[in-house]
């Protein structure tokens, strides 16, 4: 059985490390790391790794019939004891520099966009529209990719289109779109809403265009609870607004406006946190969590 200690560490992000297997596969590492307001929180949630590993396993057999995707083995001699389930083996690609986010609600950045021009990426969209409004057809708003601790910038079709061929652009969007609302279909169903997620796609040594990263997890995209959903406010995150509500409450002590780091979680928080995150996978998938 392989060690961590063996492969080179060869990207990482706030929550997830990329190791180099061999010339053609990579180790994807998600942890029990999660971040709140742009921190990386001191205090994990105990299988977060492992239940969005398994999520991104779920969306890669149910898209690939869509799109090709880099996924090798979830199990395989060649991923360490010590990552076992929170790690997945892939086929090492030439990654495109472009975020491809779909939204079928305003939200996030593209509310802010929206606000100050009308539109989201380019993208006019109506006049009336409001916090958590659903669109009235889902958007492909890309981003281009941010340094380590930046907010990736918004960016127009037609810069895709600059920067990568008028063709690849319309595959990205293409296949961002039906992504994003194969996943919403599924997580309707659940009584789930996807509001927008983001992918990332690479070419393979064949010039395949292959989708990448991970797949439609609470940490690429956002998941509301259906129930409860109303335009017009801020709605809950399905999985993180446990950790939201108490950081920004008096309990925690913490002031978010300042640049000091949040304090640890409660065991409670953490302890309902895990919960969410195990009910938002049994739901969406159907399956049962292994624990
Ligand atoms: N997936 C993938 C992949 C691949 N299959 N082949 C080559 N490169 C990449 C790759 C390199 N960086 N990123 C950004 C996402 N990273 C995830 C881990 O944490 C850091 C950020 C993806």
């Amino acid at each position: 059985m392989a060690e961590l200690a063996d492969y080179q560490l060869i990207a990482a992000g706030k929550v997830r490390e990329l190791y180099a297997v061999d010339s053609e596969h990579l180790l994807l590492v998600a942890s029990n790391r999660v971040s709140a307001y742009d921190w990386v929180l001191p205090t994990e949630i105990p299988d977060k790794g492992a239940i969005l590993t398994a999520m991104s396993v779920f969306w890669f057999e149910q898209l690939a019939d869509l799109v090709p995707n880099h996924l090798v083995a979830a199990q395989d001699e060649r991923i360490p004891a010590e990552v076992a389930d929170r790690a997945l083996l892939v086929r090492r690609l030439t990654m495109l520099p472009v975020e491809c986010v779909a939204r079928g609600y305003l939200t996030g950045s593209g509310l802010i966009d929206y606000r100050n021009t009308g539109a989201v990426c380019g993208v006019e969209l109506p006049a009336g529209l409001v916090e958590s409004s659903k669109l009235p057809e889902t958007i492909f708003t890309p981003a281009s990719k941010a340094e380590i601790g930046e907010h990736d910038e918004n960016i127009s079709f037609q810069a895709v289109v600059e920067q990568q061929g008028a063709e690849l652009a319309g595959r990205l969007r293409e296949l961002t779109v039906a992504v994003y609302e194969a996943g919403s279909r599924i997580a309707e169903k659940a009584g789930v809403i996807l509001a927008d997620t983001k992918l990332e796609f690479g070419v393979d040594a064949e010039g395949e265009l292959v989708l990448g990263d991970e797949v439609l997890t609470p940490d690429s995209s956002r998941y509301w609870p259906a129930e409860g959903y109303q335009a017009g406010r801020v709605q809950p995150s399905y999985d993180k607004q446990y950790v939201r509500d108490w950081l920004t409450s008096p309990e925690s002590g913490w002031d978010r406006a300042s640049d000091t780091p949040p304090p640890p979680l409660p065991e409670h928080v953490v302890a309902a946190t895990r919960s969410r995150y195990v009910e938002a996978y049994e739901r969406v998938t159907g399956r049962r969590f292994g624990r």
